[in-house]
């Protein structure tokens, strides 16, 4: 049986694993320049280079860890792939409130799908009325066993009252409860913004699209589950 095993991890899995997630972003907007640009140029060139799956020659991402690494082949580190996406299915469950950002960040999570070769007919989409919401549909369609991960979009914008810190801490314990009640992983996309401007630079405009975020974490938590902690 193939064993599990990365060679290339180095001093933390956390630590890579924001990186990646960073650059499969970076890629989307073609920009390459930062301060780890060496070890970023390696997952640009090769996808979550240093995934369970990519097993071989110790990579220049540990060569330059080398300081900080522990390497040893009876470490196994279990990631999830975003390149096995063939067969995952997912749910997005999608608040109507502030219809007009939560449009925007399921259009990011959907373009983000095909991106990674999700087939079309493998993604649902469940819309409810507001933030609040999400939580209960999340638990039931995790709970259903028709999808590998349950993606939860909505936008919670604070008004004149403590009404938002409610929805906001609700939408948010929901989804959480949602995944650990179900089983499946369920990905929290839901913005908490101070004003409209907020919500709109976070759904498409200069601070990204965290819709489409959203959607890489399910790929990877799903790849993660089915690759790795099914039983
Ligand atoms: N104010 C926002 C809401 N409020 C509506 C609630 O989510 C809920 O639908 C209602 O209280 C009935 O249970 N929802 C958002 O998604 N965003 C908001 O800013
Ligand atoms: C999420 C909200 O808080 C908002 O729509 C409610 O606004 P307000 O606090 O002014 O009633």
């Amino acid at each position: 049986m193939a064993k599990s095993v990365s060679w290339s991890l180095a001093s933390s899995v956390h630590s890579q694993l924001s990186v990646s997630r960073h650059n499969h972003h970076q890629l989307e907007l073609g920009m390459r320049t930062s301060p780890l640009n060496f070890v970023k140029r390696q997952s640009l060139n090769s996808p979550l280079s240093f995934s369970s799956s990519c097993m071989g020659a110790p990579t220049p991402i540990e060569d330059t860890n080398r300081h900080h690494s522990t390497r040893t082949a009876a470490v196994r580190h279990l990631v999830g792939s975003v390149t096995k996406t063939q067969g995952l299915r997912f749910a997005v469950v999608v608040a109507r409130f502030n219809e007009i950002v939560t449009k925007a960040l399921l259009e990011g999570a959907l373009n983000t799908f095909k991106n990674y070769s999700v087939q079309e007919e493998d993604i649902d989409v469940v819309w409810v009325p507001g933030s609040f919401e999400i939580g209960v549909a999340a638990t039931k369609l995790g709970k259903s066993g028709k999808y590998n991960a349950v993606i939860c979009i909505g936008a919670v914008i604070r008004g004149d009252t403590t009404h938002y810190d409610a929805v906001a801490n609700s939408a948010a314990s929901g989804v959480l409860s949602a995944g650990l009640n179900s089983g499946i992983p369920c990905i929290f996309g839901v913005l908490t913004c101070d004003d409209m401007d907020q919500a709109l630079n976070r759904a498409g405009g200069k601070s990204g699209n965290k819709g489409a975020e959203a959607a890489l974490t399910a790929i990877e938590m799903a790849s993660l589950f089915e690759h790795h902690l099914s039983s």
